[in-house]
């Protein structure tokens, strides 16, 4: 029996040691746990044990598995592993289940900023994974020459079938240059009669809400909003959510359970893409690749009827820049359904609860558009003009600042190979997972000051404001930036100035407003909640 327990013993330390060398995958580990034991009891059945052979292997399965989580846990927590130098919650240090937890309920980054306060610009946040609040850290991690992308988005797709969210180096490059033609200056002005359009249909809904004084979550519009501009932005088509007043394909449904899907298992990538076991996760990603995957067929029967994004990645206008297959169409297809749908309404959404909850913002910006509509501008159907609208520009800038609508970003890996990196003055061994996270440098009173957690747009436009530039990346920075940037700025503007321009504004007596912040999540991009507003037409 001793015999049993120490070679089981020796086998989970060594299996351990092996593992640290070569990250196994879920397969890989239980593969090896059971090959070794299965050797293990073929020599000790020779040896007279006095043991059945059942009894046995259960003792050497109990044994190296229960020495090989010891010895892990021993191993995280201890002055030898090379993030030992850097502080973190003991949970947070002995396993990645804590941050899962944490992003599975929506509260990841309102937990990493009280770590942060209570730890330091650095903090261990799991046991090979660190969270870096220091503006030195932008650029070697996200910048040119900063890091690759790896198992955090790696992990979310089946093999071979990238987006370009998931690229590096010169394969980004090259898929980037197709999304960068579909949102060139004149594919934008394009997009803006989409995103015009749009408001068209939606001031209409908004108008019989306030004529019959009914109460509008804006959250739900601004859902239908956002899913049929990416609709016709992507795939030009509308989804006609708006129009019908209801989510008639549940798009929001899909997309909710792909985002919460897609953070768990990038946060934990060895259960991997074909995490069977988990039923409800493989679904959520599935439902939404199937969901592009029908877009994409439509699309691709139609030709070319408005210069929509397939015009530019199917690669219509034939300028030889690569033709994407159907699989890579779906992949692009359902990335711009998140990246752009979920995003660009949250942000609208956001700024519009900033301007309510500060009324004195909400006066000014509704000023300028109202000047401006009064020289014959229409920031709602065209954004030629939206450049003459400072304050509502530093409103959506503030509003992104204060309340990010990708609160965390995904993380960059240290090349195993590459001896570890240097970063804002931090050695970071290879192998380690690095957030840089738009939160918690935005919050940050060293990059803006004073009042970094207060809604102050002034802080863009006036001197006498420390507004560090470099620490604001609500987009992320760097070569794998937003692409959707402009696009999504200028959504922002056509919506809200239209908002402004058409309607007074009222929180129904028994919402309280401080619920919204409070209640609002995170699933790699801001799960926000309802938003009840009473809509009164402006004369
Ligand atoms: C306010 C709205 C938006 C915000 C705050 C935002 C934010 C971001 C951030 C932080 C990233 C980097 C993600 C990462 O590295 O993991 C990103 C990437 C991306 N976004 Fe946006 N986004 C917005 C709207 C849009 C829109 C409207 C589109 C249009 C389709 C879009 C398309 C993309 C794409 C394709 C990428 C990947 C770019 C690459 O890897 O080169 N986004 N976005």
């Amino acid at each position: 029996m001793d015999i049993a327990v120490a070679s089981a013993a020796a086998a989970g330390a060594a299996l351990h040691q092996y593992f640290r060398r070569h990250e196994p995958s879920i397969a890989t580990a239980v593969l090896s746990v059971a090959g070794t034991d299965a050797a293990l009891l073929a020599v000790l059945t020779r040896l007279d044990l006095g043991l059945s052979v059942s009894h046995l292997a259960r003792v050497l399965g109990t044994t190296t598995v229960a020495t090989l989580l010891l010895s892990v846990a021993l191993y995280r927590l201890s002055p030898w592993h090379p993030l030992s130098r850097y502080p973190g919650p003991v949970l947070h240090r002995l396993t990645k289940l804590r941050t899962v937890y944490a992003s599975w309920h929506g509260i990841h980054y309102k937990e990493m900023k009280q770590m942060h306060e209570k730890y330091g610009p650095i903090v261990r946040m799991a046991p090979n994974a660190v969270s870096i609040a220091d503006v030195a850290a932008v650029m070697p991690v996200l910048g040119a020459n900063g890091l690759p992308k790896d198992r955090f988005y790696r992990a979310r797709h089946p093999p071979g079938i990238f987006p370009i969210i998931n690229m590096n180096g010169t394969e980004h490059a090259q898929r980037r240059r197709l999304w960068n033609r579909g949102l060139g200056k004149s594919a934008l002005e394009v997009h803006t009669r989409t995103a015009a359009d749009g408001w068209v249909r939606l001031r209409a809904q908004f108008e019989k809400a306030a004529d019959d004084g009914a109460i509008v979550d804006l959250t739900q519009w601004m859902r239908f909003y956002g899913f049929d501009f990416m609709g016709g932005f992507a795939f030009g088509k509308d989804f006609g959510l708006v129009t019908a007043g209801e989510d008639r394909v549940r798009a929001w449904k899909t997309i909710h359970g792909f985002l919460i899907a897609h953070d768990i298992i990038g946060h934990l990538p060895w259960l991997g893409w074909r995490a069977a076991f988990i039923p409800n996760l493989v679904t959520a990603l599935m439902n939404l690749r199937n969901f592009a995957r029908k877009c994409v067929q439509d699309r691709l029967q139609r030709s070319a009827t408005a210069m929509d994004l397939w015009y530019y990645l199917g690669n219509e206008d034939d300028d030889g820049a690569g033709r994407l297959t159907n699989e890579q169409l779906a992949a692009e297809g359902s990335l711009a359904l998140v990246a752009g749908a979920d995003t660009s309404s949250s942000a609208i959404v956001t700024l519009v609860y900033l301007l309510m909850t500060h009324p004195e913002c909400l006066a000014k910006a509704r000023e300028e558009v109202d000047t401006a509509a009064a020289t014959g501008m229409s920031p709602w159907a065209a954004s030629d003009c939206h450049d003459a609208l400072p304050y509502l520009n530093a409103c959506m800038d503030e509003s992104l600042r204060v309340l990010p609508v990708v609160p965390t970003n995904g993380s960059r890996v240290v090349p195993i190979g590459s001896g570890g990196v240097n970063v804002a003055g931090y050695y970071i061994p290879e192998d380690t997972e690095i957030f840089v996270s738009p939160y918690q440098l935005h919050r940050d009173p060293r990059y803006f000051s004073p009042e970094p957690d207060r809604f102050r747009p002034e802080r863009w436009l006036e001197s006498g404001w420390n507004t560090q530039g470099d620490a604001y990346i609500p987009f992320s920075a760097g070569p794998a930036q937003c692409v959707g940037k402009n696009l999504a700025k200028m959504e922002i503007i056509v919506v809200v100035s239209g908002i402004i321009r058409y309607f007074d504004l009222s929180f129904p007596a028994q919402y309280d407003p401080n619920s919204f912040v409070e209640h609002t999540g995170e699933h790699i991009v801001t799960d926000i909640p309802s938003l009840p507003i009473l809509l009164k037409r402006r004369t």
